[in-house]
């Protein structure tokens, strides 16, 4: 190849300088060989110059930050492939994506109510500006005409539950999330309306739902509920609570705060609500903590601890102490340096008064009828199955079976 290769003198970084002599032969020569070779590649003999040309194909900026982005996404949408992989994750991404919702009104039985927040409907029921749901189902309609239709063939009076507590016209019903799934995710979808926390809607396997209903001479109508998890690893008593809001401020939150404290009992823990509390859950627990360590002071005689308390009521300790500090009964003694509880009869008892008055549905604990979940099966279907000969004390409560009387 004929180049005039020489140092250039006045650059500092000495680099070589290979000049061409483009008139020369060879160099024409050269050309072509390399068109030739390009041609090789593309359709040689077939294509014409201009044609086999792929200079316009060539990678520009563009094409390589398109592909950037595009390698983000795929290495975004591994990690997500990982974390379903992983059961704490995957339980917050089994939900479809929300979606912008214009649900303004929601139809439930005789009420129409405003929701406060956006709940993750499918698509079809979230574009629709009001939403029917069937009282006894949950399920969710787009069209009161299809509610109507829905109504005539709904066979259901109550939860699909086990009635575990029945006190004149009120009762609960336990509902396992993993054998009816579509009940709780409607009743999750449901809640969502009215709960600004981020709750589970979909994923509802790991989850009891305790429905308190009143029973209105034909049906078992739902007033509120609360979800636990089966296996809470913080001892939480309290996943979600709600009262529908056609019912609110009627004590049917104390109650089911209440019921939830009788069945930590049960279980012989402590028991606390789910944290962060919403600012009602918060106002609703307060309310009822101060009460139960109202009336529990009031019940005690000899000294007690904090602990003992705690024993009684079946709450956590800091949850206590809270309830001690609202009803200014914990000093803090200067001269021993220890905390002591002060405490007044009087005003204790008037706060316990004020209390039931406003919250005249009190938990009845002799109604309950339940056995703690232990796994898969409760106690009470393990010795049904397995026919286990038990004390008649701890059968009853089985064969009494207050399910599904109505
Ligand atoms: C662990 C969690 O899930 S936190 C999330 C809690 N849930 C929610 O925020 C969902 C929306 N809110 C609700 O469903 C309800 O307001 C609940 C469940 C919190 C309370 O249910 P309600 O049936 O209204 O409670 P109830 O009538 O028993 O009242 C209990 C106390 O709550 C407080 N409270 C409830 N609603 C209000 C309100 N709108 N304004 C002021 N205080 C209120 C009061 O302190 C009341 O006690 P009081 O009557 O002695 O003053």
């Amino acid at each position: 190849m004929p180049a005039e290769i020489a140092v250039s003198p006045t650059d500092t970084s000495s680099l070589l300088v290979i000049k061409f002599d483009t008139k020369s032969v060879y160099y024409e020569n050269y050309k072509k060989l390399l068109l030739d070779l390009k041609c090789e590649k593309t359709f040689v003999g077939v294509l014409t110059e201009e044609e086999a040309d792929t200079s316009l194909t060539d990678l520009t900026r563009t094409d390589t930050e398109l592909f950037d982005k595009a390698k983000n996404v795929v290495s975004r949408t591994k990690e997500v492939a990982h974390a379903f992989s992983d059961p704490v994750l995957s339980s917050q991404l089994h939900a479809p994506p929300p979606h912008p919702t214009s649900i303004r009104n929601v139809y439930f039985g005789n009420y129409r109510v405003k929701p406060w927040y956006t709940s993750p409907y499918p698509e079809e029921y979230s574009c629709s500006r009001n939403l029917y749901l069937c009282e006894s189902c949950l399920k969710y309609m787009n069209s009161d005409y299809v509610l109507q239709r829905h109504r005539m063939k709904c066979a259901w009076r109550h939860p699909p539950g086990d009635e575990i507590y029945r006190d004149q016209s009120i009762s609960v019903f336990e509902v396992d999330g993993q054998r009816q799934p579509i009940y709780c995710q409607n009743l999750c979808l449901l809640a969502k309306m009215f709960l600004q926390s981020k709750i589970l809607c979909y994923d509802v396997e790991p989850f009891l739902f305790y429905i308190m209903t009143e029973y209105d001479g034909t049906c078992c109508k739902i007033l509120g509920y609360f979800s636990k998890e089966k296996r809470s690893a913080s001892n939480y008593n309290v996943s979600c609570i709600l009262t529908l809001p056609i019912y609110q401020r009627r004590g049917y939150g104390a109650f089911l705060i209440e019921f939830s404290y009788l069945l930590s009992k049960a279980e012989g823990k402590y028991g606390s609500p789910e944290k962060p509390l919403s600012d009602l859950g918060l106002l609703s627990y307060r309310s009822y903590w101060k009460k139960r360590v109202a009336e529990t002071l009031l019940g005690m005689s000899s000294t007690m601890s904090i602990e003992n308390i705690a024993q009684a009521t079946s709450m956590v300790c800091d949850d206590v102490i809270s309830a001690l500090e609202s009803l200014s009964v914990l000093k803090y003694d200067m001269k021993k340096k220890i905390y002591v509880l002060h405490v007044d009869k009087m005003k204790l008892y008037n706060v316990c008064k004020k209390w039931d008055e406003k919250h005249p549905q009190r938990v009845n604990p002799t109604c309950l009828r339940w056995t703690p979940y232990i796994g898969e099966a409760k106690i009470s279907d393990l010795l049904l199955q397995e026919n286990l000969l038990l004390p008649l004390s701890n059968l009853k409560h089985i064969n009494e079976g207050l399910c599904s009387n109505y």
